[in-house]
């Protein structure tokens, strides 16, 4: 199996109606209506505690909502998820990589040029025996690509994969997230870069309390942002 040749029919269009989530009495997430198709790239933006995060666990399938209901016309694709700090096993770069390959039961004979192969995409080739967890932050965040790219997801979320990283090291998540986009995979990513998101998105997601406030266009949002909101958010000013 060639990885790089495979790509992912028509993605099913995932529709979120009503979904709600609620902790405590805390009503966290109001009730929501999204959809996400195609192979866009939507970045979900808002400031701390808009709920940006529990609206894509709850899309991705880790937390179940208080109430609604998530629907996929179609078959539910391959999903990966990318964390802002990722969960690495104890073993090398490399041992990472053919684990998980392990798990989706490719050959044992094919595994490690499929993990090389990946690690060397993401730049990582020379750091193939090198333990995971002593990796910069970037090379760990490259490395949890190399894993989700792997798995050839049809959608990818990212909760904000580079919050803790430098200006390379952003690049560098940046460029593989288009790598992603570029074989056919949704992109859903928190941010709270305003540059990343007009840099990225083909659709700005805009959160704020609990709620959903805008879905469009990136160009849109930014020129016409759709409540005061987001024009106070853009400009700096939404703090929370
Ligand atoms: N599993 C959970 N159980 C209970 N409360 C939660 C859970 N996940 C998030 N929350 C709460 O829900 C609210 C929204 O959290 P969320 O992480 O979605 O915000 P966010 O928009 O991603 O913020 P930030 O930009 O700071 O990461 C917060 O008040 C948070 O404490």
């Amino acid at each position: 199996m060639k990885i790089e040749t495979i790509m992912p029919a028509d993605i099913a269009r995932q529709h979120l109606h009503q979904v709600r989530f609620e902790h405590r009495g805390h009503h966290l997430l109001l009730p929501t209506n999204v959809s996400f198709s195609g192979c866009r790239r939507t970045l979900i933006m808002g400031p701390n505690g808009a709920g940006k995060s529990l609206l894509m666990r709850l899309a991705h399938g880790l937390l179940r909502p208080s109430g609604g209901h998530i629907r996929w016309e179609g078959a539910p694709p391959v999903q990966a998820m990318v964390f802002q700090r990722p969960v690495l096993l104890r073993r090398s770069a490399l041992d990472n990589l053919t684990y998980v390959l392990a798990v989706q039961r490719v050959p044992r004979a094919q595994r490690k040029a499929q993990a090389l192969n990946a690690l060397e995409r993401f730049g990582l080739a020379a750091l193939a025996k090198r333990p995971a967890r002593v990796l910069s932050g970037g090379e760990q965040q490259r490395l949890a690509l190399a894993r989700a790219w792997l798995l050839n997801p049809s959608v990818l979320f990212l909760d904000e994969p580079t919050s803790a990283l430098d200006p390379a090291a952003i690049k560098a998540v940046e460029d593989a997230v288009n790598a992603f986009h570029q074989q056919g995979t949704r992109i859903i990513m928190t941010t709270h870069d305003l540059h990343q998101a007009r840099r990225l998105a083909d659709e700005v997601l805009f959160m704020h309390g609990g709620q959903v406030l805008e879905q469009s266009p990136t160009e849109h949002f930014f020129e016409a942002p759709g409540s005061p909101q987001a024009s106070a958010f853009i400009r700096g000013e939404l703090v929370w």
